[in-house]
């Protein structure tokens, strides 16, 4: 065995490389992963996407050697893989899978815990890793601790999962379907956590799912495999989804790709309307002259810089013309049950206007009134990023 092995030359980015590398499981049997080559930059999340069979697993098993490579060569860190002792290897590499995979008959301190207790870790820092490691997948030390993998629930166990693969810090993660197994408002909380997790200690991961709106949610670039482990198009989810490379990726990301784009769209303040803004005490016929003049449907109503509601022109109309004569914009007007802010994507923002009874949702940038979310708004967003900036 070499524990030696000779350093290559890749750029200091690149931390996992796939190297003209073909899988075959038997000499008959098709390609499971045909001449593949493509890299994973230091602190990027790249998702592995296909249909059922395409090779993603296989792929990722290649990486820590569970799987070795037919012909080509893995990298990681500047290392043949296939020529590091798979000990040593698998050391650098947290390995979650989709069942979590936990001992059944030790607790969860004590399966969080197994990576640093293999490495020889004085006894107290591996308490204490293994506690700050389940506050960080947000489970409660004091309550989960003590308890056996069955007495916790499928979203439990797979949080535990990822503690234990981040136990010793290793700087590359491989996740094959870590979120599979579980219903999806327990899938969307963990995506958002290890989203959370994740820009915080910026692992190089490879991430496995079938699951199309997950790898656009939470990876840097996306990778789109066919039959055959052939790599159909790696690029970030905004260009997969608004520039697709070819018929296969356009059939795998379906007819409604462009939905999906608003989940992987910012808000930005410049998109925003600015309707005209009036204050509560202002006159109902003054507003209604205003809103001609402004050709606008609607105004906000703002006082003392906070968004207080809308008033629609026909109200206000309505108001000065049959009305009493000091009608004035606060008889009129109508509350907000909701507001977006800039830090939101598109699909949340866009669904809150839809949730509530108004043609418009005011946008709140640092706190204060940054402009309205529209529909017009979400077409101009949508299309800014399909021509860029
Ligand atoms: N140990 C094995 N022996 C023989 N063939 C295998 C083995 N493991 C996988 N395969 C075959 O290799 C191909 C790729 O399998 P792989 O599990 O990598 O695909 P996948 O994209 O991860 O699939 P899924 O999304 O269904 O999990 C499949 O045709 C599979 O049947």
């Amino acid at each position: 065995m070499i524990t030696d092995p000779q350093e290559l030359d890749t750029g200091v980015d690149e931390v996992i490389r796939f190297e003209g590398v073909v899988k075959r499981y038997g000499r008959r049997q098709a390609p499971a992963v045909t001449d593949l080559t493509f890299s994973v930059r230091r602190g990027e999340l790249v998702a592995l996407v296909g249909p059922s069979g395409c090779g993603k697993s296989t792929i990722l098993r290649m990486v820590n050697r569970l799987v070795e490579p037919t012909a080509g060569r893995v990298v990681v860190d500047g290392r043949d893989t296939g020529h590091v002792d798979v000990v040593t290897l698998r050391r650098g590499i947290g390995y979650v899978i989709q069942a979590a995979g936990l001992m059944p008959h030790r607790t969860v301190r004590h399966n969080v815990g197994t990576v640093p207790r293999l490495l020889g870790w004085d006894r107290d820092v591996t308490a204490r890793r293994v506690d700050e490691l389940l506050d960080l997948v947000g489970l409660d030390p004091a309550t989960y601790g003590d308890r056996y993998p069955a007495q916790l629930s499928g979203g439990q166990q797979q949080r535990v999962g990822v503690a234990r693969a981040l136990a010793a810090d290793p700087p590359v993660l491989l996740m094959d379907e870590p979120f599979g197994a579980v219903d999806p408002v327990v899938r969307d909380r963990l995506q958002t956590e290890f989203r959370r997790i994740q820009t915080d200690l910026r692992k190089t991961v490879l991430f496995v799912t079938h699951d199309l709106d997950e790898a656009v949610r939470i990876a840097d670039r996306v990778a789109v495999f066919s039959s055959g482990g052939v790599l159909e198009q790696l690029a970030d989810p905004q260009t997969l989804l608004s520039a697709p490379a070819n018929d296969t990726v356009v059939a795998f990301t379906g007819s409604d790709r462009g939905l999906r784009r608003l989940a992987v769209t910012p808000l930005r303040a410049e998109d925003l309307d600015k309707p005209l803004v009036v204050a509560p005490e202002d006159g109902a016929a003054y507003a209604a002259t205003a809103l001609d003049v402004d050709r606008g449907q609607f105004a906000v109503v703002v006082s003392r810089g906070e968004v207080v509601g809308w008033v629609p022109r026909g109200a206000l109309r309505e108001a000065a013309r049959s009305g009493p004569r000091d009608a004035r914009v606060r008889d009129v007007l109508r509350p907000f049950r909701a507001t977006a802010t800039t830090r939101q994507d598109l699909r949340a923002a866009f669904s809150a206007l839809l949730a509530q009874d108004a043609p418009l949702l005011p946008v709140l940038d640092d706190g204060g009134y940054a402009g309205a979310l529209t529909p017009d708004v979400v077409l101009r967003a949508l299309r800014r990023e399909t021509t860029g900036p």
